[in-house]
């Protein structure tokens, strides 16, 4: 039994069934998550002029950009963690995630996983998932009893995604990086997120791992819409079916990786051609 040690810094969302920060998710109307016309300045710089960015239910999206583009500024928007001085970002048509603070956002179901893995090394991998599901308010009632059957099953699907079953009780500190990134993916997938925001997952990943995040990432697509910010594009390649290209804030094209590669546009922000 390990104990029930808050995940600080983590933004962890929920399973089913409870009431949602900021209410009902309405996704009826396509999009599970809107941009529209949001800005962020620094001291005067557009960090985001009017970004516009629309993600369906379901939808793995792929967005890239050259340095500087405004591409964690936008995760930091949708997350909570910045505010925009002007815009409208949606969960769904009904809840408004400009009115909700980063915990609530996560709960809500919107959850970010943050370049730099931060498992807990000297637990199991299965001790992780546990505790995942532990630092969800809605399973505190059983945070000092034995887990339930189906949570139990749960885990054990998560270890399948995340391709960890046969590392199950291993030291999460024994993982490999590329492990690491996949366990702390499962953290994420305990709280059923209905957005997942992934930040540079294949960095520092061997060619094999990268593979494996790959087909990862596209086993989750049509369960949870899945945002990835890489700067890889071979690895945006192999996953991608819509790529957003930020640059200067804002979006300046959208398509699929054939569309947006051959677009004079991109080549130019790309190779300052
Ligand atoms: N807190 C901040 N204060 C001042 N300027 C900032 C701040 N955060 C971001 N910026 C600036 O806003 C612009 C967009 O930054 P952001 O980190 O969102 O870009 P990015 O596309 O994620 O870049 P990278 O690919 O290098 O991570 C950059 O010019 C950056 O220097």
């Amino acid at each position: 039994m390990i104990s029930g040690t808050p995940l600080e810094g983590s933004s962890l969302g929920p399973q089913a069934g409870r009431p949602m920060p900021g209410g009902q998710l309405d996704t009826s109307h396509r999009p599970i998550l809107y941009l529209e016309d949001v800005s962020v300045s620094f001291d005067g710089f557009k960090a985001l002029n009017k970004l516009s960015l629309y993600i369906d239910e379901g939808e793995l999206r792929c967005i890239i950009g050259p340095n500087g583009a405004g591409k964690t500024t936008m995760m930091d928007v949708i997350t909570g963690k910045t505010r925009p001085d002007i815009g409208t970002v949606f969960f769904g048509q009904t809840i408004d995630l400009l009115k909700l603070d980063e915990p609530a956002i996560a709960q809500a179901g919107v959850c970010r996983k943050f370049q730099k893995p931060s498992v807990f090394d000297k637990l199991s991998v299965f001790e992780n998932l546990e505790l995942a599901m532990r630092t969800d308010k809605r399973v505190w009632p059983t945070l000092f009893a034995q887990l339930r059957g189906e949570q139990t099953d749960r885990i054990g699907e998560v270890l399948q995604t995340i391709g960890l079953a046969d590392q199950r009780d291993f030291r999460a500190g024994a993982l490999s990086h590329g492990q690491k990134q996949w366990l702390e993916i499962g953290m994420l997938l305990m709280q059923e997120p209905k957005v997942l925001l992934v930040d540079e997952p294949v960095a520092g990943m061997t060619h094999q791992e990268t593979e494996r995040t790959a087909e990862l990432l596209l086993s989750l697509q049509g369960k949870h819409s899945v945002v990835v910010v890489e700067h890889d594009m071979e690895f945006v390649r192999s996953i991608a079916k819509r790529v957003t290209v930020l640059h200067e804030g804002t979006v300046l094209t959208e398509g699929s990786m054939d569309e947006v590669q051959n677009d004079p546009r991109v080549i130019q922000v790309y190779l300052g051609g």
